[in-house]
């Protein structure tokens, strides 16, 4: 157990993503070995905003489970946060395998383009680097919803199913990445970028 206290499931969050889809055409291992297999993985930002019931910033790398049994799918495979009551609460109510990181957000705004820069590092040693532009300020208010398996982990030893549900406004973006060779998203260097999008102002229940 964690030790953090955390709001019951579900938790209405709300936020901002900005996030990219990448093709990963051989298996990789982490800086520390864990197996990442081939496939498409999702990576991205996250900021939890007022009136979330926890605020926080999030760096997450998701896996599409692909065509088999769990159709539809990802499953979370590296994220990061800076709210040790969401780590608690991640890992205790759905074998989320959250670890704590820091985070630099900056933002600008000239006309209805958003500029938005992220790094993401561990003990001063850096995760990821993004820089994003984006026009998801006009874009339309659309349903959003997603599922994602988990593996059980200590704190949540079954597997755990999330489904996330909601609206948000969301339209493709200018993405670059720099992921810290070395680090825990290195094996992520290689991958070929398939497309970014930018979700403002989702509204999204995790059950
Ligand atoms: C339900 C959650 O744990 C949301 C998130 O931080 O990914």
């Amino acid at each position: 157990m964690t030790g953090h206290a955390y709001p019951p499931a579900p938790w209405q969050m709300h936020g901002s993503m900005w996030m990219s889809v990448f093709k990963l055409r051989e298996d990789a291992r982490t800086a520390t070995g864990e197996p990442r297999p081939a496939g498409t993985y999702a990576v991205g930002f996250v900021s939890y905003v007022e009136p979330s019931p926890l605020t926080y910033s999030e760096l997450l790398a998701a896996r599409y489970l692909g065509d088999g049994p769990r159709k539809g799918f990802v499953s979370i495979t590296d994220i990061w946060v800076d709210s040790p009551a969401s780590v608690a609460g991640g890992r205790e109510l759905w074998a989320i395998p959250k670890h704590l990181c820091d985070f630099d957000l900056e933002s600008s705004f000239r006309g209805p383009l958003t500029s938005t820069s992220w790094q993401a590092s561990v003990e001063r040693t850096p995760i990821v680097e993004a820089s994003f532009t984006d026009v998801s300020r006009v874009a339309p208010r659309v349903p959003m919803k997603g599922k994602v398996w988990q593996p059980g982990i200590d704190d949540h030893p079954d597997d755990a199913d999330i489904v996330m549900a909601g609206t948000a406004r969301a339209l493709p973006c200018r993405a670059r990445w720099h992921f810290a060779s070395g680090g825990p998203l290195g094996f992520l260097s290689g991958a070929r970028r398939v497309g970014s999008f930018r979700t403002k102002d989702f509204r999204l229940a995790f059950d």
